[in-house]
């Protein structure tokens, strides 16, 4: 017998990507979690007997899912910024320089005041647990304190996340939302110096250089040796739209393309996520395959900024690490399952334009937005799917729940109910969420 204890055991439909294959589904495979909330194993049903031997449980120990429902990993968002949350769903009707100089700085600068960035915050961590994000890679604001909260919100939600405090020393446009350079740099290793000591399991900071427009190259250089000496990740926009890849190019003259702004300043590692990347160029594409850098496709903010359409095709050609991103508030919704849903329509909408291009299937907007984000986070050796050791992060669906938005009718199968869960399901569908194992939603009732 192993000496190794199972807290929960699942028996019914599972559906996870590998590698291999954007989506596999199992139907009727028994999954075992361990004290540790990894898991200890994943199984045909048939194997049951002797998985009761192997592991001590019992035969009643077991949850069988209903048929409607299944298991799939949770989702990883991995480009949201949590401090737009409170002005999501509004103020969409400009171009990305104007959107953040009208609406964005204005509002990220109320985050000095702490009962704002709690209630925002809180918000934000609970409305993403709900609609399956399991793990979130945050944009806070300039502000440490608020910053620090946020990674306490997620440790209190149990949500896995990153959490960037962001760096500025350039805004002509509303010159209260900025830091000195020195001061930033200050901020910046406090910032991470008290995240770590907090020694959250599942929370960690991300160096966050806004962009290249905000930042000068003395705070770009600093922020590039802090994610070096401390061997952090990064996070940061690039090629977003076409007239911020204009005036980069104006700001940093010296530097081949904007790519190349990240890479002298140290930004661009293989722990780095840049968000969009419309208009990178192949040469730039390459520059990322060869670092292991990750890109964030953030489709419902590309279309709702009118920023551009990343050829996704073309980003996986280049075998450059790819995961989705809501993009709050630049992205009005914060559900994973909508940037699936504009991920696949925008690819669609540049196959119009170009019939040699092959569409984004669901099952491969599936993967990017479960297993592909978890290894643009450096994620994928810890979660990511359902492989034996892997810590279990994951959704039970059921597609028949009260008021759900999904018919079934005879002869759906497993594969079926799943593509019907992505195009047409929301949180109301998600009825429990595990993370490290941990149940997080239904919240605990102290919350
Ligand atoms: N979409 C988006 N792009 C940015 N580029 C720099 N900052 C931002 C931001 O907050 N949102
Ligand atoms: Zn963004």
């Amino acid at each position: 017998m192993s000496s190794d204890v199972v807290a929960r055991v699942y028996r019914g439909t599972f559906a996870h990507s590998t590698w291999d294959s954007a989506l596999c589904v199992f139907t009727d495979y028994v999954l075992g979690v361990n004290e540790q909330g990894k898991i200890a194993f994943f199984e045909e049903g048939q194997n049951v007997e002797s998985l009761l031997e192997e592991w001590g449980f019992e035969i009643s120990d077991i949850e069988q899912l209903e048929p409607h429902e299944f298991f799939m990993p949770g989702m990883v968002d991995t480009h949201i910024h949590a401090s737009q949350y409170a002005y999501s769903g509004t103020h969409l009707d400009l171009p990305l320089l104007d959107w953040l100089n009208t609406y964005t700085f204005p509002v990220e600068s109320r985050y000095k005041d702490l009962d704002f960035a709690t209630d925002v915050y809180t918000k934000v961590v609970k409305r993403t647990l709900c609609n399956g994000t399991t793990t979130a890679c945050y944009f806070a604001t300039i502000h440490t304190e608020a910053s620090l909260l946020l990674g306490q919100i997620a440790d209190d939600f149990g949500q896995r996340a990153f959490i960037g405090k962001v760096c500025m020393d350039r805004n002509s446009m509303v010159p209260d939302y900025k830091e000195l350079t020195e001061e930033c740099k200050e901020e910046t290793d406090r910032f991470i110096h008290e995240l770590l000591k907090k020694k959250y399991a599942l929370v960690k900071p991300v160096v966050t250089p806004r962009f290249a427009i905000s930042c000068s190259s003395t705070l770009l250089s600093k922020l590039g040796k802090i994610a070096k000496n401390n061997d952090l990740h990064i996070q940061s926009h690039i090629s977003e739209n076409k007239e911020e890849v204009q005036f980069v190019k104006e700001l940093f003259p010296d530097c081949t393309s904007y790519t190349d702004v990240y890479v002298k300043h140290g930004l661009l590692t293989d722990k780095t996520v840049m968000a969009h990347g419309c208009y990178l160029t192949d040469e730039e594409l390459k520059i990322f395959h060869e670092r292991g850098a990750a890109v964030s496709h953030c489709p419902n903010s590309n279309i709702s900024l009118i920023s551009g359409m990343l050829n996704v095709r073309n980003v996986l050609n280049h075998k450059v690490k790819l995961g989705l991103g809501t993009d709050v508030a630049g992205g009005y919704s914060s559900s994973m399952l909508d940037a699936i849903r504009r991920a696949v329509d925008t690819s669609k909408a540049l196959c119009m334009q170009d019939a040699h291009l092959k569409p984004l299937s669901y099952k491969e907007a599936f993967c990017l937005a479960t297993l592909g984000g978890s290894e643009v986070l450096s994620l994928d050796d810890r979660t990511g799917n359902f492989e034996v050791g892997k810590d279990f992060d994951a959704l039970r669906v059921n597609i028949c729940v009260p008021g759900s938005a999904i018919d079934l009718f005879p002869g759906d199968d497993p594969e079926v109910i799943l593509e019907k869960f992505l195009n047409l399901g929301d949180d109301r569908n998600i009825v429990e969420v595990y993370v490290a194992g941990k149940q997080v939603v239904p919240f605990p009732d102290f919350k």
